[in-house]
């Protein structure tokens, strides 16, 4: 039984009837399921940094059809006219978050599209476009099931697994990354144990993967991210799966805020912790994690979102950094669509990119 037609819900689409891109408000679950439909570039972009649509691959195929949407109307005739309006729309929508590299391999994909059908007619160029959007949609479905196959090989029925944030359904199209080998694990009769880190300050562990866990049936415990390390001594966890927002070509991972630490204590307690990354989520470019931006967020994330009353003093000095970096020391695994890639990931990482560009089918 696939255990995602329980959670039956789109997480981004487009209606192209209606010029619409229409997205799950992530920011109301999991008290309320509401269907958002953006029609301006100001919409898509403010749904983006205000995570209504989040999790790299989710945020990658929101910018590919919002960039589709920014130049559909496009009256221009000839093709310097239209890559100029191009090139606007993707420069701002570019501009809405710094940290998922996603939102940047999705938006240069869209580019090497048009450049590869310069020779076209701009209506011909705008259709190859859309079917771009589409194709990096529908690929995330096969290299999410890839990725939890390779994890789910990882695994024993049973065992008590960790993840932090949410990389599942939610921040993709369908399995998730953190997520596919519970999915697939649940179809097939593993029983995992999982443990959900609630992840402040936006809870998307709470609000998102619990909820996606709860509905898919799966055993899932909610803690507050102060508890992973008891979890981890009582002999609870067996593995700890995350997503990833940033890979640096040695390993070290950008990921949401509280990851590195959660690695460190698998470190300590000698639990494998495995990132699940796919290749679009891995920056070659990137030599180290000291190169990635760590996007910065409001104060009142921290001090009054969520509270009926603010929980901080006025005036109170706050940092609140959504990322960290998990150096590729504590990391036992990278789990990708092409494989699983093991120490020494300058290496691996590379291994993993020849047998992507040789054709391999995943
Ligand atoms: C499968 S990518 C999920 C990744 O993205 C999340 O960040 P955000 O919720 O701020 O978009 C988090 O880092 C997840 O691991």
């Amino acid at each position: 039984m696939d255990t995602l037609q329980s959670l039956n819900f789109e997480t981004v689409e487009l209606d192209d009837q209606k010029n619409a891109l229409v997205i799950i408000d992530q920011t109301l679950l999991p008290n309320k399921v509401v269907y958002l439909s953006l029609k301006t570039m100001a919409e898509i972009w403010q749904a983006i940094y205000d995570l209504q649509v989040r999790g790299a691959p989710a945020i990658g195929i929101a910018a590919a059809y919002g960039l589709y949407l920014g130049i559909k109307q496009s009256s221009a005739t000839d093709f310097d006219a239209f890559f100029a309006e191009f090139s606007k729309v993707k420069k701002y929508l570019a501009s809405s978050r710094p940290t998922a590299v996603n939102l940047f391999w999705a938006l240069d994909r869209m580019e090497t599209c048009l450049m590869k059908n310069a020779s076209a007619s701009v209506e011909k160029i705008k259709t190859a476009l859309l079917q771009e959007a589409h194709d990096i949609k529908a690929e995330d479905i096969h290299t999410c099931r890839a990725i939890g196959e390779y994890g789910l090989s990882l695994l024993k029925p049973g065992m008590g697994l960790l993840t932090h944030c949410n990389a599942g359904q939610l921040a993709t199209v369908k399995y998730g990354t953190a997520t596919a080998p519970m999915y697939l694990g649940q179809e097939q009769g593993y029983n995992f144990k999982v443990f959900v880190d609630e992840t402040r300050p936006l809870l998307q562990g709470a609000r998102l993967t619990a909820y996606e866990l709860n509905r898919a049936g799966i055993d899932a415990t909610l803690i507050c991210d102060n508890m992973a390390a008891t979890v981890m001594s009582n002999g609870w966890v067996n593995a700890v799966f995350v997503g990833c927002d940033r890979v640096a070509a040695n390993g070290d991972t950008a990921n949401k805020i509280g990851t590195s630490g959660v690695a460190i204590l698998a470190h300590y307690y000698g639990i494998p912790f495995y990132v699940c990354a796919p290749t679009s989520t891995i920056d070659m470019n990137c030599q180290t994690g000291r190169d990635i931006h760590i996007e910065q967020r409001p104060a009142e994330e921290i001090t009054e979102k969520w509270y009926a009353q603010r929980m901080a003093p006025q005036g109170i000095k706050v940092f609140n950094p959504a990322f960290d970096v998990t150096e590729n020391a504590n990391i036992t695994a990278i789990i990708t669509e092409y494989g699983i890639a093991q120490p020494p990931f300058t290496t691996s990482l590379k291994d993993i990119f020849n047998k992507k560009l040789s054709g391999k089918k995943i």
